[in-house]
């Protein structure tokens, strides 16, 4: 089955007028307003569910456990131990995992269980194997031990007709151990989004290329392409365009007809060869964000044949910075999940800092020793500090002056679905 859901529409990416310089925040805000998911609806064993975004509610189908049994292996009986030394008659048999004792065990008798065993009729309490002495016939042990001892409930983790995940959610390991304990075999699920990356320059090369002097390696594109992918999305390689316009707008064209969202680098501002934001601009549905954020002014979004477009600044420290901010949360959307406020921790700072009020800033840092250091530059260019980064630090908007010890921000690039 596929559903498809409506297209977005062509101004969601509209600001509202007379913002200039448009605070990060107000920027997530009308993302997470106008965007909607753009995935149609499929059916995947749970084999192929992880990392897909569940498209509806999952309710259990059985409780897990869906019988009462034992946590440890022992002795199972009726009632708990007073106080004070206990010879207990055994019964002949055992209850195993999967091998259930089919008889009843009298008040006063005891039966050998083991771990994952379904209570036998009469059970309710399992005293330890550690805990007894047995010759084969009875036990010996010493309470005192409450009733329900060592014994599992039927549902105690999950009742059937539970909800247990909830659409929007993006598979886990865990959740598909939840969703098999509770008698799932298949799931609903958006379809992977598909993710189009573009580089533009014409001082490109691809990796493995022959560089002239003055030409250097697309970064980016690996970046944005292993990015997606990392994501749980389907990423597509829309390669690499000169700074020509014709071109560049035929690569646009086919792509659209292929991918969900399209992440360019390069040409996002406003130079003569910035010819991606020149082309987005014609088409009429380019909205040109200056965000208020460092690294990252220059943030094209536009739409592209009903495809929505991130046009990334070409920096490539302004391209990861601005695809974990914006692009992830708006992605996840997109893919049908929920949106993902990423989780920040308060450390304290390894660092000083003084900073201008007006932008939010983020720089590239790591823990060490419990406190959060920077990377010696704040360069754009540095690709360096990406890799020697685990994270980012984020600077509120405001002036901030920074010295070692006081309390800063740190966000994992886990925190940001990576
Ligand atoms: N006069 C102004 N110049 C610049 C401004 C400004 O406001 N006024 N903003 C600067 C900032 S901030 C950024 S970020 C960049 C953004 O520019 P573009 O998005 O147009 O990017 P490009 O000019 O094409 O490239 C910038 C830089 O990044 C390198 N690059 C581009 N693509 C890749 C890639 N795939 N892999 C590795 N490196 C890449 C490119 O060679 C440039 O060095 O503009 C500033 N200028
Ligand atoms: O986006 Mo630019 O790299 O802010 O520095």
């Amino acid at each position: 089955m596929t559903l498809k859901p409506p297209p977005l529409k062509n101004d969601c990416f509209a600001l509202p007028a007379g913002v200039n310089w448009t605070p990060v925040d107000t920027a997530l805000a009308l993302l997470k307003e106008r965007l909607h998911p753009v995935t149609g609806i499929e059916t995947v064993v749970l084999a192929h569910a992880l990392g897909r975004v569940l498209a509806e509610d999952v309710v259990a189908q059985r409780a897990n456990p869906p019988l009462p049994n034992s946590a440890v292996d022992g002795y199972g009986f009726a009632g708990g131990l007073a106080d004070g030394e206990h010879v207990i008659p055994l019964m002949q048999g055992r209850a195993a995992a999967g091998l259930a004792f089919e008889g009843e065990v009298s008040a006063g008798q005891a039966i050998r269980i083991l771990t994952g065993a379904s209570l036998p009729k009469g059970v309710d309490t399992v005293i330890l194997e550690e805990d007894v002495t047995t010759d084969g016939q009875a036990i010996a042990c010493r309470g005192p031990l409450k009733t329900g001892a060592n014994a599992r409930r039927a549902g105690e983790d999950v009742e059937a007709d539970e909800v247990i995940l909830t659409a929007g959610q993006k598979l886990r390991p865990a959740d598909l151990a939840l969703a098999a304990a509770t008698g799932l075999s298949e799931l609903m699920v958006r379809r992977s989004l598909r993710v189009g990356v573009l580089s533009t320059g014409d001082e490109l090369v691809d990796s493995g290329e022959t560089a002239r002097p003055g030409q250097i390696f697309d970064a980016n594109r690996p970046m944005l392409l292993s990015l997606a992918a990392q994501l749980g999305y389907t990423p597509v390689d829309l390669g690499r365009v000169e700074d020509d316009r014709a071109v560049l707008r035929a690569r646009m064209d086919s792509a659209a007809q292929d991918v969900d969202v399209i992440l360019t680098s390069g040409g996002a501002s406003a130079g003569d060869e910035d010819h991606m934001s020149a082309l987005l601009r014609e088409s009429g549905a380019m909205q040109e964000w200056r965000i208020a954020v460092k690294p990252g002014r220059p943030l094209a979004l536009a739409m592209w044949q009903g495809v929505p477009v991130f046009g990334l600044p070409g920096n490539p420290v302004a391209a990861f910075v601005c695809s974990l901010v914006f692009a992830c949360p708006a992605m996840s959307v997109l893919a049908g999940g929920n949106w993902r406020a990423p989780q920040g921790f308060q450390l304290p700072a390894g660092f000083s800092k003084k900073k201008k009020p007006g932008r939010r800033e983020y720089l590239r840092a790591r823990i060490r020793a419990g406190q959060v250091e920077v990377f010696q530059s704040e360069g754009s260019g540095r690709i360096s500090g990406l890799s020697w980064g685990e994270g980012l630090v984020e600077l509120g908007d405001g002036a901030q002056e920074i010295a070692p010890g006081d309390m800063v921000t740190f966000y994992p690039y886990e925190s940001f679905g990576l």
